[in-house]
């Protein structure tokens, strides 16, 4: 008798995996990656990044990328940084043992991208982005046949991968959910390069550097998985970044309001637009080490024990930049704030911070949004449209943020974070408490950022270390 099975591949339990540049820069990262993968049948679908370094001083793919791409727009040579990139997937290819026609279809992809029109530069750009995730995902598909595994690339475009055609605010689009949801029904295993997607009309998009985050979150939050996995190169995501404190506190669950805070105050270990996906769907996120894959990671859920920890941690970030205002009786003047704010709206520049008295306002945001042109514009027009009696900007502005859902139940919080930056010697030019009071905000000058990063991390987190 024939026994015949039937199995409802939408019913099965199913785990999104993201492997990030570093679990896929070298042939070994990828053996460990296909050892990760195979070891649990619900890892179903696979969103993988482009190379990325194999040592701290080494070059991403993607930046390769990004310098091949310059010299083709600005006509200079692009032969050296072409063979950059084609030596880098070489290597991969030849230490895994595939055909050398893997090295023959990714030269001949990235010549065909190089020769695409360059009218639109930042088109051109994405084009040549995205090769490395691309070019990453078919490599890593045709090696998970090459050991006998059903395994299939999907390109975003067949996969239902919609994005907005807003350069450098693309954004995935609800409408294309329907048509990813259907990767679930699937057989086999799903390759599917992070990074990139199509607008309505077809032309690629890439998200913002680090997007690969983001896709893994699109593609579980529309196919409904149980768990979305983002394997990276540490065990956890800790209290304050390890390249600044030594061995910091791992944080072993977290929520995704936390993580979004802390990833947007430069946690850069998840993408804090990669969140906002997965919080919709309630699909729970683990961040796990490709080097290390038994341990247990960090979970981001909806909610957690806020009692065991009021902050869980503290993030620091350079790159910004005040713009203060003053005008006396500012307070009188209707709409001051709001034209104040339309000309950075006018500038396409998003704020950050709005600290005020009663004269007087400061608008603080990312440096890499201006440019000198566009400073000199934003200050003409507050002379010319507010007639303050001053404006003065200040770069070299770091925010250093708490964050812990338990803050908001908890007093005398900001009183020992002003305390332990007082201790440094270093001034407070800036605080600001988060209406939902998850996060308390300090403004510092850059110089004394690691400093105060330390002097909090001691303060909130070597006595209860200690003490556990
Ligand atoms: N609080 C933090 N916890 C863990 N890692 C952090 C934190 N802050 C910054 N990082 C950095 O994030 C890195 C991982 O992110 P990334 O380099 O983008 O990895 P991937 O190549 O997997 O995308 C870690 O190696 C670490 O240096
Ligand atoms: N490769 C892209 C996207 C990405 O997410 O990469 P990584 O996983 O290495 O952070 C970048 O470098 O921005």
């Amino acid at each position: 008798m024939q026994l015949s099975f039937y199995l409802r591949l939408d019913l099965m339990n199913m785990k999104v995996c993201k492997f990030g540049g570093t679990s896929v820069a070298t042939a070994d990262q990828i053996r460990k990656v296909v050892d990760i993968v195979t070891s649990d049948a619900e890892r179903k679908i696979v969103v993988v990044s482009a190379p990325g370094k194999r040592f701290s001083d080494d070059v991403k793919v993607t930046d390769l990328l990004i310098r091949l791409g310059e010299a083709a727009l600005s006509g200079a040579e692009t032969d050296p940084h072409l063979e950059r990139v084609l030596s880098r997937f070489r290597e991969i290819t030849d230490e895994l043992g595939l055909s050398t026609d893997i090295s023959s279809e990714i030269e001949s992809d990235l010549r065909d991208r190089l020769s695409n029109d360059k009218e639109d530069s930042s088109l051109y750009m994405d084009t040549m982005k995205a090769a490395g995730e691309d070019n990453n995902a078919k490599l890593i598909a045709a090696y998970f046949s090459l050991i006998g595994c059903d395994a299939k690339y999907i390109n975003p475009k067949d996969g239902g991968l919609l994005v907005n055609d807003r350069p450098q605010r693309v954004r995935a689009l609800s409408e294309g959910d329907e048509r990813l949801a259907k990767l679930r029904e699937e057989s086999g295993l799903i390759v599917f390069p992070g990074f990139f997607g199509f607008t309505k009309d077809g032309t690629l998009r890439t998200f913002n550097r680090g997007g690969s985050d983001i896709t893994g979150a699109i593609v579980a939050a529309a196919v409904g998985a149980d768990l979305y996995e983002n394997f990276t190169d540490v065990d956890s995501v800790f209290a304050a970044n390890p390249t600044v404190i030594e061995n910091p506190v791992p944080i072993k669950t977290m929520t995704y309001r936390e993580m979004r805070e802390l990833a947007y105050a430069g946690f850069s270990v998840f993408h804090d637009e990669a969140l906002i996906p997965a919080f919709r769907k309630s699909i729970p996120v683990c961040i796990k080490n490709t080097n290390n894959p038994n341990a247990p990671g960090t979970l981001i859920v909806k909610e957690r024990d806020y009692n065991e920890q009021q902050v869980i941690g503290i993030a620091a970030d350079s790159g910004f930049t005040a713009i203060y205002v003053d005008k006396f009786l500012m307070n009188l003047e209707i709409g001051f704030g709001r034209r104040l704010l339309q000309i950075f709206e006018e500038e396409e520049i998003s704020y950050e911070h709005t600290p005020s008295g009663i004269d007087n306002l400061s608008i603080i945001i990312r440096t890499r949004f201006l440019t000198k042109e566009k400073e000199e514009r934003i200050v003409g027009r507050i002379h010319k449209e507010l007639e303050p009696d001053a404006v003065i900007v200040e770069h070299d502005y770091s925010m250093i943020v708490l964050v812990g859902e338990g803050m908001q139940y908890t007093t005398g919080l900001a009183a020992r974070a002003a305390t332990a930056i007082a201790k440094t010697g270093a001034n407070i030019e800036m605080i600001n408490q988060g209406s939902s009071e998850v996060s308390l905000v300090f403004g510092v000058k850059v110089q004394d950022e690691t400093k105060i990063l330390k002097e909090l991390y001691k303060e909130f987190f070597v006595k209860s270390y200690v003490k556990s």
